[in-house]
């Protein structure tokens, strides 16, 4: 469920799961990752995931040098020369989640820990791009799960949250995206996910509303199943810490 708030001001206590709760979770799961791959589909085929070549970096500085023409601007002048290599470059980097994948992530890092009780990394900063207008949006994410013994390096939650973020993305796709991408690698009990968020493209321009902010949410297993839980975990995001 996704939940939008303008102003702040009207923040729902009541994120629910969604409604396939009765389907076996791998099989579900399997099937919505299927359906909803990392980038739209081209042709009714995946695009291809790559690197960023130096021939696609050249083309990226050619269309910038074309956009600062396009607004009236000289980029031949001193303050602009450099201005196409500094954006392939920050381009580049804002989209790198498009290179790694999940397994090197990882690195390996899951641990046999016999422990069953939640765990929960909070405010997680993220920055991303929308795939609309491509301007950031900007928040934290929230990460929990309940293990089935098995636990994987803190950071590595952070990580994953990382690598969705840096590629053009809609706010409830990457949430969805770290929620099953922690279910993947740990098969636990459950999984949420909740994201807060500001949106340039909401802000700076279009509708203007500097201040509103977008919550969404993804949960798996006992968390969609079991309102206790759910209701656990968002006390615990709400919590203030003493330190
Ligand atoms: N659901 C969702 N919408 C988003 C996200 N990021 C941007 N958008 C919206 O994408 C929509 C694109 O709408 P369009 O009408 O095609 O584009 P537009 O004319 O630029 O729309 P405005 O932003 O209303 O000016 C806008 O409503 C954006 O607010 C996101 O993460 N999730
Ligand atoms: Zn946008």
């Amino acid at each position: 469920m996704t939940i939008v708030s303008s102003n702040g001001s009207s923040r729902s206590e009541s994120l629910n799961g969604n409604s396939n709760s009765s389907n076996p979770l791998k099989s579900t799961l399997l099937d919505q990752v299927a359906s909803r791959p990392d980038r739209n589909t081209h042709n009714g085929k995946e695009a291809q995931i790559k690197a960023t070549s130096e021939a696609a970096k050249e083309k990226m500085m050619e269309a910038v040098y074309t956009m600062l023409e396009s607004v009236g601007e000289d980029p031949e002048r001193e303050g602009l020369l450099k201005t196409p290599k500094r954006v392939a470059e920050a381009m580049e980097y804002l989209t790198s989640g498009y290179n790694q994948s999940l397994e090197d992530l990882v690195n390996g890092a899951i641990f046999d820990e016999g422990h069953n009780e939640m765990v929960l990394v909070r405010d997680i900063n993220f920055f991303s791009l929308c795939e609309h207008h491509m301007l950031p949006f900007m928040g934290r994410a929230h990460v929990a799960y309940i293990p089935n013994q098995k636990v994987v390096g803190l950071s590595k939650l952070a990580r994953i949250v990382e690598m969705y973020a840096r590629r053009l993305q809609v706010q409830e796709r990457l949430t969805r995206q770290i929620a099953e991408a922690v279910q993947e690698i740990l098969e636990p009990q459950g999984v949420a996910v909740v994201m807060e968020a500001s949106h340039m493209c909401m802000s700076m321009r279009g509708v203007q509303k500097p201040g509103s902010w977008t919550v969404t949410s993804a949960m798996i297993g006992s968390f969609q199943d079991d309102q206790k839980t759910r209701e656990e975990f968002l006390n615990l995001i709400r919590h203030q810490p003493n330190f």
